[in-house]
């Protein structure tokens, strides 16, 4: 059971992979040379009448041997050992990039839960692989090839019987492996659902206690797990199994041989020597057989993980093209979105449709339109998350997709509606929006995002570490600490997804102050949800159906009495 993309791994870290087949080599030349000063040894003493100061030799250079035989192991151990450890850092290197390429957007068909599996529990599945099932099919290969040379030149007869009963255990192997590798693809598949599912309710517990549906969700992470056990009770079951029918395949060859080499002994066709000889190499000839058998599970979950590693690994995705333009230090940006249409791949109907207008610095345009009108997918589109595919959106002029990503998404601040707090310090949280900056910079920051006088108050200040199993903070602390991020960075175009749930009326107030602040002089974007931020806009978009409605101040819009106006008057405290 070889999986050839492992085998290739294997292969891009040659040296160790080399060593490992050395250091196999190694170990069965010791077995052979052991065997054959031991029954120099034993026959020298007990039928030739040697004394011990004459095998003195012998004796040491069998303790050398014995010695060097451990140490070869011992080394071949921690070489598995070290490829799995490369291999693995390599793999996961280039899952995250892989992640992170594909970004947000394709990235989201992906359940968190298994990314996270896969990830972690995934890349750690291989290093068994690569510790201790692949050295052992070198071992495997090595040892018994070794011995068999050198069975061939003492004792024919053993050769042939060897030959023949040798092949049945890898026969059965296959066997049994092709059993098997359905079942572990089974339990990894189980391991699957049940992480993205206990991941995804542990996102949405809030709103599953709510409805009251968090103990139905007990029940069914209680089956998905008491499935996941079943398959786990199967596959060990296999392995048992296989370990068993090896066992007992190596017991007899074993016992054949002995009976042989007994039958001729006693009818005086073999010195003494040369069958004390291959019976000490018998069991050593087998052993690696069976140690392969004792290894298969770990070969067998390798080889699952692998094929959802490589299957994230090699999904199509051609990442949209981009130029190499740069843009001028400080520069103003002005954004002509022209008829820009964008329809996802998955979906018939298109999400945005011949979409027109323009961002202009200094000026304030507020996005709105119900639920699935389109807002994210523009958003999307201006940040080069998508690219459109009809229309244009020109930068002072010139196509984005003509600029370089990274520097054009260098020139945009995003405030989302929900920012996201990394597992580190205050500071390097809102270090996001330049990771140079002194603290000094960070502090003023913070104080423009009107965020410095909470921070003050957290126990480590700006080294408390927040996010993941740090400390807690609420919704308008958290979009602060974004407001922040947007001010260090102070890039030229704002884009900022206005918060749907209602703060209190002082939070409202330190926000919208702060956000006022950051909007001075900067072409800004925002999806709006509050009445009084619409109002203030210089230039409203009306998005619905994926089509721009109408667009215009808020006056013109009252005036013309279409859909804002129709909106409006079924307004109930937000857009
Ligand atoms: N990743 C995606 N794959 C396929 N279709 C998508 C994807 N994201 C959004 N859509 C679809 O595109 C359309 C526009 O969605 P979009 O998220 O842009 O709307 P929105 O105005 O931002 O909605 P909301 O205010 O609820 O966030 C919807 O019909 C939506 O179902």
């Amino acid at each position: 059971m070889i999986d050839k993309r492992l085998l290739r791994e294997a292969r891009r870290h040659s040296q160790w992979f080399l060593l490992i087949i050395l250091l196999g080599l190694a170990v069965g030349i010791c077995a052979t040379l052991q065997a054959d000063y031991l029954s120099r040894i034993i026959s020298g003493v007990f039928l030739e009448g040697l004394r011990l100061q004459d095998v003195r030799d012998w004796l040491s250079i069998l303790l050398v041997i014995a010695g060097g035989r451990v140490l070869s192991g011992w080394f071949l151990e921690l070489a598995g050992h070290q490829l799995a450890f490369e291999i693995k850092r390599d793999l996961r290197q280039r899952l995250l990039d892989k992640i992170l390429r594909m970004g947000p957007v394709a990235g989201a068909s992906e359940q968190t839960g298994e990314l996270t599996n896969l990830l972690l529990e995934g890349i750690e599945n291989i290093e068994p692989y690569f510790a201790r099932y692949l050295p052992q099919v070198c071992v495997t290969a090595l040892i018994p090839l070794t011995i068999l040379v050198s069975v061939f030149l003492r004792d024919k007869i053993t050769m042939v019987i060897l030959l023949i009963t040798a092949p049945l255990i890898p026969v059965f192997m296959i066997l049994i492996g092709k059993l098997a590798e359905k079942k572990s693809k089974q339990q990894w598949e189980y391991l699957s659902r049940v992480s993205g599912h206990f991941f995804d309710v542990l996102e949405g517990l809030t709103t599953l206690k709510l409805f009251g549906r968090s103990r139905e969700q007990i029940k069914v992470i209680a089956a998905m797990s008491q499935g996941f056990s079943a398959a786990t009770l199967s596959v060990l079951k296999i392995a048992f199994l296989s370990a068993l029918v090896l066992e007992l395949v190596a017991t007899i060859s074993t016992a054949l041989v002995a009976v042989g080499i007994g039958l001729r002994l006693l009818y005086s066709q073999i010195y003494f020597k040369e069958a004390l000889f291959v019976l000490l190499l018998t069991p050593d000839f087998f052993l690696p057989l069976r140690q392969l058998g004792s290894q298969f599970h770990a070969g067998l979950s390798g080889v699952s993980a692998a094929e959802r590693i490589y299957g994230l690994l090699n999904r199509d995705f051609t990442p949209a093209k981009f130029g190499d333009r740069t843009f001028a230090e400080e520069a103003d940006c002005t954004v002509a979105v022209e008829a820009v249409s964008f329809c996802y791949p998955d979906r018939d109907k298109a999400a945005l449709k011949r979409v027109s207008f323009v961002l202009k610095p200094g000026e304030k345009t507020a996005l709105i339109g119900p639920s699935g009108a389109g807002k994210s997918t523009l958003v999307n589109l201006l940040i080069g998350f998508l690219v459109q595919q009809e229309g244009s959106i020109k930068v002072n002029g010139v196509r984005l997709q003509d600029f370089s990503l990274l520097e054009w998404q260098k020139q945009i601040a995003l405030v989302p509606q929900t920012p996201h707090l990394f597992c580190c310090s205050v500071a390097d949280n809102i270090r996001m929006g330049d990771e140079t900056a002194t603290l000094a910079a960070v502090v003023t920051a913070a104080q423009a995002a009107g965020a410095h006088d909470f921070i003050q108050a957290l126990p480590a200040r700006y080294d408390t570490i927040l996010g993941d199993g740090g400390q807690a903070l609420s919704g308008g602390e958290v979009k602060r600490i974004a407001l922040a991020r947007a001010f260090l960075k102070n890039a030229p175009l704002l884009i900022l997804d206005e918060a749907t749930t209602g703060l209190d009326p002082y939070n409202e107030k330190l926000l919208d102050e702060s956000v006022d602040r950051l909007m001075q002089d900067k072409t800004v974007l925002i999806i709006a949800h509050r009445l009084s931020t619409v109002r203030s806009a210089d230039q409203i978009v009306v998005l619905a159906g994926g089509q721009v409605q109408e667009s215009g101040t808020h006056h013109e819009l009252i005036e013309q009495k279409g859909a804002y106006y129709t909106m409006l008057n079924g307004f109930q405290g937000s857009l």
